[in-house]
Formats: structure tokens, C-alpha cells, sequence
């Protein structure tokens, strides 16, 4: 109890310093505080045709065209049997195929892996990640998640919060039903294991930036573990008080089924095992299971929900030096 008390004091002391809405980081103003840092968005696509192009004309049109805050938009296209790429092309934004970076490394899939390469291929001081599947996606939600890293030193990891309403097959809009994986699993997680992170309103969400300079000092989780590894990394890396968190208003977004999300589930805990085994906190006795059975109408399938992971960039170019 004492333990969840001190946290709890902990995280109450956090919240009011290192929280705040978009509204407070108008672009205009924000102009000043860049001078001669550079700003990335990045966003990690698989099949967002419909959706891809409307996000990065939305930046381009307000963070580069109308105001010069953003420096280089580029889209990951993820494996995608769409036309994302040139949707995002058309747009205007930079695409890179997920394989085709750093291709002489055997590549790994997911989320994760879209996000690494996404990085490694991207050349901001910091890089700004949002989702390709967004809908009434609007520019505050970039700055507003620069905001803090513009303007103080200090800060250098920014996680979006929002609201989160879910539209099922009904199309019935629910208002905060969505962020089902980070309700069933991932907050009652943090709560477990890393009670310092539970101010984060959203910590699954896919929108947050970060200086390059501590990406590439993190490992990136493949799938859907990226978020997840990330913020336990994160807070081992710079520690609490150097992240922060901007509320972006309402994040509206395609849905998986829950089958999907029961995957995802099984990524992210698969990843949160990782971090105790790590942190010395579990024994590494017998290595959690990641084939699951799953029992849908059709029948039952056989599904892996193993992830694995990328070394910190740095590591990388580390060694390539030295080869
Ligand atoms: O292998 C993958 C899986 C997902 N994504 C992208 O990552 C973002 C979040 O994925 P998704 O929407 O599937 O997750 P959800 O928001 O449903 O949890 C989206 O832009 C996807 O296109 C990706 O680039 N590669
Ligand atoms: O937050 C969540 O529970 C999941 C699923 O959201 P919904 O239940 O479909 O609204 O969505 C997030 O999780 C993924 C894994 O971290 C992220 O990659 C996605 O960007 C994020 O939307």
C-alpha cells in the first residue's frame, strides 16, 4: 500500500506541471522558440489510403506552407496492399517503404518496426509520430506536441491525451469507449509495475514526439509493443519529469476487432514482461508463452503474439562505425 501511496503523491506532484492542452501551444507562437531546430512527423502506414492523404495535406497546408514550423513530413508506407503511398505522395509528403530502409538488415514487422525505420529514415531534431488513420485529424494536434519540447530544455518526451469515442459495426458513436487495449491491459500494467506512469491519460495512444537525440538511446518493441516500451523506456532513460503530456482534444481512428486487439493485448504484455526481466524484477525462468488460440466463428486459429525488438539507432550507427 505504501508503495501505491508514495506513486500516487508522486504522479499528483507531475500531473499539473507537465500537463497541458494544445490550445496553449499555438503554431504562430511557436515560430520564435524553433529557430534552427528541425521538426519531423513520421507516420507509420499499412493500408491508410483512405485516410493518409487528408493528414499530411492538413500539416503541410498549416505547419509548412502557412507557417514554416514543420521541416519534413514522411510516411512509412508499411507493407501496404493499398494505394497508400501514392496517396501520401500526392499529398506531398516523403514515403519510404518499411523494407527498404536500412535494407541490409533482416526486416521485422509491425508497428514498431514502421516506427524505427520511420526514424532512421527521418532527420528532424525532433520527430513528431501520429498515426495514418486518423480522421478529423487537425495540425494543433503537431504543435501542441512540440509546445513543450520548443520551450523547455528539460522535456524530451511529449504523449498525446484526447478523448477517445468508439464507433462499432452499429456505427453508434460511444464516447469514451474507445482505447480498449489500454484500459483492459496496459493501464492496469503501469498501475502494477510502473505506477509513475499512470498520470498518462493515454499511454497506448499513437501521437507523440520526442528529441532524436533520446529516440535513438531507446530500443523499439516490434508490433504494437512500441507504445508500451517506449514509455517504461522512457522513464528509465530521462526519468519522469522530463516527460510531459498535451491534450489534443477528441482522436477519432479506425478500430481493429477485438480479436486483433486480443493480439495486441498479448504484444503488449509480452512486452511489459520484457521490461521486468530487464529491470531484474522477474525471474526469466520459463519464458512467457506467445502462441495463442483464438476461437472466432470460423473456427479456432493458431496466432503469434511474440514481438521483438530493435537496438537504439545509436547502437546501430555505433557499430557500423567501427565496421
Ligand atoms: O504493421 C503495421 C501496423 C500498423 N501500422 C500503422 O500504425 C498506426 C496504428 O495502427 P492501427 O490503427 O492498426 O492501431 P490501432 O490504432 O487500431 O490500435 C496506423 O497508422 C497503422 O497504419 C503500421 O504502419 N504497420
Ligand atoms: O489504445 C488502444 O487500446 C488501442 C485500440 O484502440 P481502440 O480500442 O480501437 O480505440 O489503440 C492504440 O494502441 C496501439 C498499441 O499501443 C497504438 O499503436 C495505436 O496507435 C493506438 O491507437
Amino acid at each position: 500500500m505504501e508503495t501505491d501511496l508514495r506513486a500516487l503523491a508522486r504522479v499528483q506532484e507531475w500531473y499539473g506541471p507537465h500537463s497541458s492542452t494544445a490550445a496553449e501551444w499555438p503554431a504562430d507562437a511557436l515560430i520564435l522558440a524553433k529557430g534552427s531546430t528541425t521538426i519531423s512527423v513520421v507516420l507509420p502506414a499499412r493500408d491508410e489510403e483512405l485516410t493518409v492523404g487528408d493528414i499530411v495535406r492538413e500539416i503541410r497546408r498549416e505547419l509548412v506552407e502557412r507557417l514554416p514550423l514543420v521541416d519534413e513530413i514522411l510516411v512509412v508506407d508499411s507493407n501496404s496492399t493499398d494505394a497508400t503511398a501514392e496517396r501520401a505522395r500526392e499529398a506531398g509528403a516523403r514515403v519510404v517503404a518499411q523494407n527498404q530502409v536500412l535494407s541490409h538488415l533482416p526486416p521485422l514487422t509491425g508497428k514498431g518496426e514502421a516506427l524505427w525505420k520511420g526514424l532512421a529514415a527521418s532527420s528532424g531534431d525532433i520527430v513528431v509520430f501520429v498515426d495514418a488513420d486518423l480522421r478529423d485529424f487537425s495540425a494543433h494536434f503537431v504543435s501542441g506536441l512540440v509546445g513543450p519540447l520548443l520551450t523547455d530544455p528539460d522535456i524530451h518526451f511529449v504523449k498525446g491525451m484526447y478523448e477517445r469515442p468508439f464507433t462499432g459495426e452499429d456505427g453508434v458513436m460511444r464516447r469514451g469507449a474507445g482505447g480498449r487495449v489500454t484500459e483492459l491491459v496496459a493501464r492496469p500494467l503501469l498501475t502494477m509495475f510502473w505506477p509513475e506512469l499512470a498520470g498518462f491519460a493515454q499511454p497506448l495512444g499513437g501521437e507523440y514526439a520526442a528529441r532524436r537525440e533520446v529516440l535513438e538511446q531507446v530500443p523499439f518493441v516490434t508490433e504494437y509493443g512500441v507504445e508500451f516500451g517506449l514509455l517504461v523506456d522512457f522513464l528509465q532513460l530521462v526519468g519522469l519529469d522530463a516527460m510531459a503530456q498535451v491534450d489534443l482534444g477528441t482522436r477519432t481512428h479506425t478500430h481493429q476487432s477485438v480479436a486483433a486487439l486480443g493480439r495486441m493485448a498479448g504484444q503488449i504484455m509480452l512486452t511489459a514482461w520484457s521490461r521486468l526481466e530487464r529491470q531484474g524484477r522477474v525471474l526469466p525462468a520459463d519464458p512467457p508463452g506467445h502462441t495463442m488460440l483464438q476461437f472466432g466463428l470460423e473456427g479456432v486459429d493458431l496466432v503469434d503474439v511474440a514481438v521483438a525488438e530493435r537496438p537504439p539507432l545509436a547502437s546501430l550507427v555505433l557499430e557500423e562505425d567501427v565496421a
